[in-house]
């Protein structure tokens, strides 16, 4: 089939890479110069394991193109994927600008009969909306369906998921453009729900607000362990044996971020206000996980006391492992505190340094060198629990750090490993190995 990606961010440029790897023609298009640019060149602008090979693969053999050009993209296509960015408006609902924009270029452009996929996440009746729109612009014999899409893969894990997806969910309102889609993901074997639009928009805020629940449950879970002595590890474990509860998402830590959960959270939470409906459990989750991520400067202050003038490493900068994604990243909020205490921060992150330096500039340094990080530093965050932290000797602090103090918002290493070593260990939900140093006056 031939295919027009828009949109080439985490989600389009990840769809138009892996639908060229299906054998479609599939032609990607955005508004940004630089990344289109770019990606003609073979080269990714975002770090996704495994992206670049497949991009540089398919470019090569000219089954995947790029181009800024719409009528190029929009007119000669049996399928059209939007995949442009929501991102949050002031007030927290989805700013649906560019998904509306997209449209009218779409429609104004279009010479054929096509089916048009909404992938990016919209509130509960935009599909309608984008519908409308077409319908009212698009020459008269043009056939349009409008077919809500929606994309729950993982960034980090995005090529995997596309194609290990554990769901395709398909909302359409004409039975012929359902099965077009049926067909087109058939070859990747998972399971197919076919059903309205509406409940296909709403089972994607679901699905990430439902997450968001359990990371907010059990980290009010890890709080309750720290006052109790109970550790959270063991807890989760325990739980999570019941198949009822569910093996994943119960790891605590410093709270979910990204360009989807924070956002997505606030989108749904706004569309029950829209009707009158008061989402106290959603607003809950929202409010206990703007608590987690100030949760490490906290601690490091009970800990090391005043932080001012102090060396902190902050290790990870991304919001998760395998990304360079650092929006909404809790690490933002920590640099913010650690910058308003005083301190001096020297940040470690194998992918998201350059993200962040657009973000913080020159008012904290960088490096590529965990153990340059440590060293001499009196405190270090782990914020992102990329392999390269985990897989840590736990000997490296004392053997860097002056008078280690070490704040763990991510649990990567086991307290009895932590417990035989010279230091000040304080992660989530677990007791808190406390070293006396003779320089921390004692509160
Ligand atoms: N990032 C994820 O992991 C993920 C996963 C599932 C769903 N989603 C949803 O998918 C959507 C896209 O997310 P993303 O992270 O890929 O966003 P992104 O910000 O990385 O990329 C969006 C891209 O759209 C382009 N764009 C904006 N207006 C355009 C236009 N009129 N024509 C063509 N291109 C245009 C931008 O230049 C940008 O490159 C969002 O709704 C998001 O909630 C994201
Ligand atoms: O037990 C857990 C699991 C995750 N997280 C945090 O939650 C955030 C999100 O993690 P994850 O879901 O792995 O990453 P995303 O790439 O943001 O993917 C989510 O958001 C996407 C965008 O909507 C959806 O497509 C995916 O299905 C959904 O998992 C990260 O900050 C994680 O550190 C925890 O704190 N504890």
């Amino acid at each position: 089939m031939k295919i027009t990606v828009a949109g080439t961010g985490y989600v389009g440029l990840v769809n138009g890479v892996c639908l060229a790897e299906m054998g479609h023609q599939v032609v990607c298009i955005d508004t940004d110069e630089t990344k289109i640019n770019t990606l003609q060149k073979g080269v990714s602008p975002i770090y996704e394991p495994g992206l670049e090979g497949l991009l540089k693969k398919n470019r090569k053999t000219g089954i995947l193109r790029f181009t800024m050009n719409p009528q190029e993209a929009y007119s000669n296509s049996d399928l059209i994927f939007i995949a442009v960015g929501t991102p949050e408006n002031k007030d927290g609902s989805a700013n649906l600008d560019s998904v509306f924009s997209v449209s009218y270029s779409i429609a104004t452009h279009l010479e054929k009969d096509v089916i048009i996929c909404t992938r990016s996440t919209v509130p509960v009746g935009t599909n309608a909306k984008i519908e409308e729109i077409i319908l009212r612009l698009k020459p008269p014999p043009v056939h349009v369906d409008v077919v809500s899409l929606p994309e729950f893969l993982r960034e980090g894990s995005a090529i995997f998921d596309f194609f290990n997806g554990d769901r395709v969910i398909i909302g359409a309102s004409s039975s012929e453009a359902a099965e077009v889609l049926e067909e087109l993901f058939l070859p990747l074997s998972m399971p197919i729900v076919k059903t309205d639009r509406n409940s296909a928009e709403m089972i994607k805020y679901a699905s990430n607000a439902f997450l968001a629940t359990k990371i907010s449950f059990i980290n009010e879970i890890a709080a309750l362990c720290e006052k109790v002595n109970a550790d959270i590890d063991e807890v989760a474990n325990g739980i999570r044996m019941d198949g009822r509860i569910g093996a994943h998402f119960l790891r605590a830590g410093i709270g979910y971020g990204g360009s989807c959960f924070p956002k997505d959270t606030k989108a749904l939470l706004k569309l029950a206000g829209n009707v009158e409906h008061p989402f106290n459990l959603l607003k809950s989750v929202i409010e206990v996980n703007n608590k987690q991520h100030s949760l490490p400067v906290t601690k490091a202050k009970m800990a090391a006391g005043s932080l001012a003038g102090k060396k902190v490493a902050l290790l990870g900068l991304a919001y998760k492992p395998d990304t360079d994604d650092i929006r909404e990243s809790a690490s933002i909020r920590i640099i913010q505190e650690l910058l308003d205490e005083g301190a001096k921060v020297v940040a470690y992150d194998p992918a998201a340094i350059p993200n962040a330096k657009r973000y913080f500039g020159d008012t904290i340094d960088y490096t590529l060198d965990i153990t340059e990080a440590l060293t001499d530093a009196e405190t270090a965050i782990i914020a992102t629990d990329w392999d390269q932290i985990r897989h840590l000797h736990p000997s490296v602090f004392a053997a860097y750090m002056k008078e280690p103090i070490i704040i763990d918002g991510r649990n990567c290493f086991p307290l009895d490993k932590m417990s035989v070593e010279p230091i000040t260990y304080i992660s989530i939900g677990r007791p808190a190995l406390i070293r006396e140093y003779s320089t921390i006056p004692s509160s």
